[in-house]
């Protein structure tokens, strides 16, 4: 049996993926599918650490939020991806696989705080590590985090999970002739702006030269055949 093509993986997850086809908030199949997907890799002997999303429950730059202090929205953005996280944790619980939430906030009462060696040793030991809270500061997003979470890990590459299949010449969404890439390089990314990661995440992968592997979460078996190695989704690289 073919070998997976990376031992240690970041994986990004949207909040709005957890929303299936809901408006708001976590729908349940979805959860249990996706975590079905990742016990598959974790199966494979690779090891995963998520960051989670917050955009299916609050977004600092949403419409709900207009008006608000900047910084105020995103503390409740940072919050909502702490209850993803338990979210996630609890259906990973359902399924048997151990994992632990870290988030960049303190909330002691409710998880961990983020210590990097006690992530990387839940990592070595096969457990599933979720961080919540993004960065911990306002005017970031959770791919920023990623970017951030992943060098800190030494991850070998962000796979980041999405609505769309991967990076196209322009949004698939208002533009239906759009052409997805294979793969591509930062700073084409950068250049062309392909709003699919914002800069900053993407400069922060640049420089530490980490890629990342823009993929479908509605796609069933995606994350396991990036995983392998195989061709899914978009490899932005160096
Ligand atoms: N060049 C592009 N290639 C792919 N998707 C793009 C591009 N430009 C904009 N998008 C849009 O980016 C969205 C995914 O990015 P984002 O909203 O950051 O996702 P997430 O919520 O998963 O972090 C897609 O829904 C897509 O419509
Ligand atoms: O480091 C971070 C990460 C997230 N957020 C806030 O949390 C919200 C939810 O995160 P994001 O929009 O990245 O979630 P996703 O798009 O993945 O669902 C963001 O809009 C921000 O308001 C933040 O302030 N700092």
């Amino acid at each position: 049996m073919a070998a997976p093509a990376y031992k240690r993986i970041l994986l990004k997850l949207s909040g709005e993926a957890l929303m299936g086809n809901d408006s708001y908030g976590i729908n349940r199949e979805t959860i249990e599918r996706i975590v079905a997907e990742v016990k598959e890799v974790v199966d494979l002997g690779v090891q995963v650490a998520v960051v989670i999303g917050g955009g299916n429950i609050f977004r600092g730059v949403a419409p709900a939020a207009a008006g608000m202090d900047r910084a105020t929205a995103d503390y409740m953005g940072m919050m909502a991806t702490v209850m993803n996280a338990l979210a996630l944790q609890d259906a990973m619980r359902r399924v048997d696989l151990v994992s632990r939430v870290q988030s960049a906030l303190t909330i002691e009462q409710v998880a961990e705080p983020y210590i990097r060696g006690k992530a990387i040793r839940y990592l070595e030991e096969g457990k599933v590590v979720i961080f919540g809270a993004g960065t911990g500061n306002p005017f970031f997003t959770t791919d920023t985090a990623a970017a951030l979470r992943g060098m800190e890990m030494n991850a070998e590459i962000v796979l980041k999970a999405t609505k769309v299949d991967g990076v196209y010449t322009d949004d698939p969404k208002t533009h239906p002739d759009a052409m997805r890439y294979k793969s591509l390089t930062f700073d084409e990314a950068i250049m062309r702006n392909l709003k699919v990661m914002d800069a900053t995440a993407l400069t922060l992968c640049r420089d530490q030269k980490l890629p990342i592997n823009v993929f479908s979460i509605f796609k069933q078996g995606a994350l396991k055949r990036v995983v392998m190695g195989e061709d899914e989704g978009t490899l932005v690289s160096p």
